[in-house]
């Protein structure tokens, strides 16, 4: 989640009010211009009477900023906290704390230490209230009826277009929901098994005996498999560096102030999306005529949208703004993601060496029982499983959930009024040790017997559950199968900070050095990604 988180994916950093902010500017700058036209029409100079009235309107602004803060800081004066200075809010600290070595987090932690697990707080201009907490997560989670929608924040609106699944609720956001389910279902993902199986053993070929930038490998791993599965588009080639150069460019604009100016990074991530929906217009048409069939995701939507195609009702046809902007949305949502996951459990794996001796113990079982690794066996590893949801819980890479009230609702005695933002706070609930003891132990036994509901969010819970969390799976045991067959790895550099990105991930890129585990260890040959 680029951001977004990060989603993109993933949600994270707050920045939709500098909407509101920009528009009452750009309103500012452009009544001038109007001015200027009216009078250059009566001939006469209208200069100090447009000083004062751009002044008077500056003046408004203020008093209006102003205004809801004092209003919203009285409807929260209950919640304990700080809005701090008019539009300005607490948006420095904000700041500093992203980029500082423990995260973002940091910003969220001071505040809890002063004022408890809930606090209300005001970053790039939206008000927003902190929450931890079972009763929390229920409510915020499952939204019951309609009481909350996903916070997108301004740059995501923007870059994933108005279509996106993330910017759906009730029963538009179902019905997407129903059309990405059996594609990205078990039995929808097993034609994908071979295609991952040979990347990652192409990808380990190169590791042996050299030093490695584990989050660089990873990302270029996800994102080669995703957009295979998604467009069928091939892991070499000039169409795949065009496609992942732009794309990084894109997930830059996530994280980057959203101002449409020529040369900013948000600027750029916006003509980055363009190209790649120029590219994804010409894919559907290929796929129109037929000129272009292939088994993938893209075309199972196409033929749902196609009017002479087999798939169902009128109203699960989609337009080509929809497939674009959904399939934009699962690539965003599906890249950061996987590639902090993958590089966090390399990374926990190596400073566990008991946990990373029973992984290992459990597939050389599968490679004991002597064919190569099969389709069943990827979906038989339990305790990869629980290694792999063990690292989401320390790792937590989507550090919170952001939500915004529908209606005016209460948890834990706390009033939230229409329209707030309201962020669960999950590396809170994966670190209280009441749920899980000892909670910065990395420990996957935890997950031998089932949790209690809304205690471990890894792939969130409730209608937004993480629709990917197959397709992720499998990418992570196929890859970790390979590796710890194979190798062994040290850690070139001691370091804990995390990049200053909405998705939590190594600062280092994880670099490590790559030894065979037996001195014979060739690299396996016959692996041809398709
Ligand atoms: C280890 C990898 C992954 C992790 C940890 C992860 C985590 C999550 C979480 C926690 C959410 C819920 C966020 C919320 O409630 O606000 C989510 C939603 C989502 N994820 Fe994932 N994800 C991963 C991989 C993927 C993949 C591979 C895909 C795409 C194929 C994907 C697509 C999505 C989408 C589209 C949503 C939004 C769902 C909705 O709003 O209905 N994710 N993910």
């Amino acid at each position: 989640m680029t951001n977004p988180v990060g989603y993109w994916r993933h949600n994270a950093l707050e920045v939709s009010t500098i909407k509101t902010i920009t528009t009452r500017l750009s309103s500012i700058h452009t009544y001038p211009i109007y001015i200027q036209a009216a009078s250059s029409v009566s001939g006469q100079s209208k200069e100090p009477d447009m000083i004062m009235l751009l002044a008077t309107l500056i003046v408004i602004v203020l008093l209006s900023a102003l205004l809801q803060t004092w209003a919203s800081s009285k409807a929260m004066a209950a919640i304990p906290g700080r809005l701090g200075w008019p539009i300005i809010g607490e948006t420095f600290s904000f700041i500093t704390e992203f980029s500082s070595p423990a995260g973002i987090h940091s910003f969220i932690k001071k505040r809890q230490q002063r004022y408890g697990k809930v606090f209300k707080t005001s970053v790039l201009g939206r008000f927003t209230v902190f929450m931890a907490g079972s009763e929390a997560s229920k409510i915020l989670l499952t939204g019951k009826d309609g009481m909350v929608s996903l916070n997108l924040s301004y740059a995501g609106r923007q870059v994933l277009g108005p279509t996106s699944l993330l910017h759906q609720n009730g029963e538009a956001h179902k019905r997407l929901r129903r059309l990405i389910a059996e594609p990205l279902s078990i039995n929808g993902l097993k034609k994908y098994f071979q295609f991952i199986n040979n990347l990652a053993i192409e990808t380990l070929n190169q590791w042996q005996g050299r030093e490695v930038l584990v989050l660089e490998e990873a990302s270029t791993f996800s994102l080669k498999v995703i957009s295979n599965m998604i467009m069928s588009l091939e892991p070499t080639g000039e169409e795949q560096e065009k496609f992942r150069a732009n794309f990084k460019v894109m997930s830059l604009s996530f994280s980057a102030l959203p101002l449409k100016i020529p040369g900013t990074a948000f600027y750029c991530g916006i003509q980055a999306r363009n190209r790649m929906y120029a590219m994804l217009d010409s894919i559907i048409a290929q796929r129109r005529t037929g000129d272009n069939f292939q088994q993938d995701f893209l075309e199972s939507l196409v033929n749902k949208h196609n009017k002479h195609g087999y798939g169902g009702e009128d109203d699960d046809k989609l337009t080509d703004a929809q497939l674009k902007d959904n399939i934009l949305t699962l690539l965003v949502a599906g890249h950061d993601t996987t590639t902090a996951a993958l590089t966090w459990l390399i990374k926990f794996l190596e400073e566990n060496p008991a946990a990373l001796e029973r992984l290992r113990e459990e597939h050389r079982e599968i490679q004991a029982s002597g064919s190569s690794l099969t389709w069943s066996d990827v979906n038989n590893m339990p305790f990869t499983n629980k290694v792999i949801s063990e690292t989401l819980r320390i790792a937590t890479i989507l550090p919170w959930f952001s939500r915004k009230a529908a209606e005016d609702f209460t948890i834990d005695g706390c009033k939230i009024k229409k329209g707030w933002s309201t962020n669960l706070d999950v590396v809170s609930i994966h670190h209280d040790p009441a749920l899980f003891p000892d909670p910065q132990k990395f420990d996957p036994s935890r997950f031998d017997e089932p949790l209690r509901p809304f205690s471990f969010l890894g792939f969130g819970s409730g209608p937004r559950m993480c629709p990917g969390i197959n397709l992720a799976k499998i990418e992570i045991c196929i890859f970790i199968h390979h590796l710890v067959c194979r190798f062994k790895w040290k850690p070139l550099e001691k370091d804990d900070s995390v990049l200053p990105t909405l998705v939590r991930m190594p600062r280092n890129k994880y670099p490590i050095m790559v030894e065979p585990l037996m001195r014979s260890s060739k690299p396996v040959p016959g692996a041809k990604a398709r």
